[in-house]
């Protein structure tokens, strides 16, 4: 995959917010997101229909804005609203069970917390890794220990060539430290979701983002 499209990696499910999500991710798009994870989970997370019908609204809107949707978790309900890609973690289902069942041009994203997961997610094929989580976050129930940036530089030193994102507890002003730690952006949800400008706040975060080249194995 292009790591660039990872450089404002949004994540959102309508609990994330209190107001109307679907306005919180068009002001995200209009400030230059990257890419878009569909997480609906946790306390008050919507089931069934309602589900569905706001993940199809927001795949829609994202591919107006030329915006990846990614679903996080859930392979069916991706393979059925026509997803761009998953997210999977260690407790889900394997990627590569889940690979047979999904386009081969999807994006498919696994996250890892250490090197072990980390070399495990490359060798299964994933195209990105999620590497969290950095800080603390109140936003995920059971987050694990933050691994700080000196665990997300380990995870940049085996993967070799394979982009990497950081999550967990992400601010702005964590942009620069954690480029320069070799992510190739940075993911997050109440950074975004929960400030009073969701399109301001993506633009800086995409203005932070440029300031650094994207990895390359190659650089000196
Ligand atoms: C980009 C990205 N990285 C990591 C995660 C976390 O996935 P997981 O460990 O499966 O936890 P849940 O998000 O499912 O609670 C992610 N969603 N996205
Ligand atoms: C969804 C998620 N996954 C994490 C991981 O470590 O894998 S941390 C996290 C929550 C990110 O939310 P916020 O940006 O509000 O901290
Ligand atoms: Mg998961």
């Amino acid at each position: 995959m292009n790591r660039e499209l990872l450089q404002v990696y949004f994540i959102m499910g309508s609990n994330n917010t209190n107001r109307d999500p679907l306005a919180v991710l068009e002001e995200a798009l209009q400030g230059g997101i990257t890419i878009f994870q569909f997480r609906e989970k946790g306390a008050g997370a919507l089931i069934g229909e309602e589900k569905r019908t706001l993940a199809s609204k927001m795949k829609e809107l994202c591919h107006r804005y030329n915006v990846p949707f990614i679903v996080n978790d859930e392979v069916d309900l991706a393979i059925e609203i026509e997803a761009d890609g998953i997210h999977v973690g260690q407790d889900d289902e394997p990627l590569i069970q889940l690979k047979q069942r999904c386009p081969d041009n999807w994006i498919f994203g696994v996250s890892a917390t250490n090197e072990k997961e980390a070399r495990q997610a490359i060798k299964d094929g994933a195209d990105y890794i999620g590497v969290g989580p950095i800080y603390g976050t109140a936003t995920k129930e059971d987050a694990k220990q933050p691994i700080g940036v000196e665990g997300l530089a380990g995870i940049r030193a085996i993967a070799g060539d394979i982009p990497i994102v950081a999550i967990g507890g992400i601010k702005l002003g964590h942009v620069l430290r954690l480029r320069k730690a070799g992510a190739d952006g940075v993911s997050v949800i109440s950074a975004i979701s929960q400030v009073e400008k969701p399109r301001q706040t993506a633009e800086l975060f995409k203005k932070y983002n440029q300031y650094i080249p994207s990895y390359s194995i190659n650089a000196e």
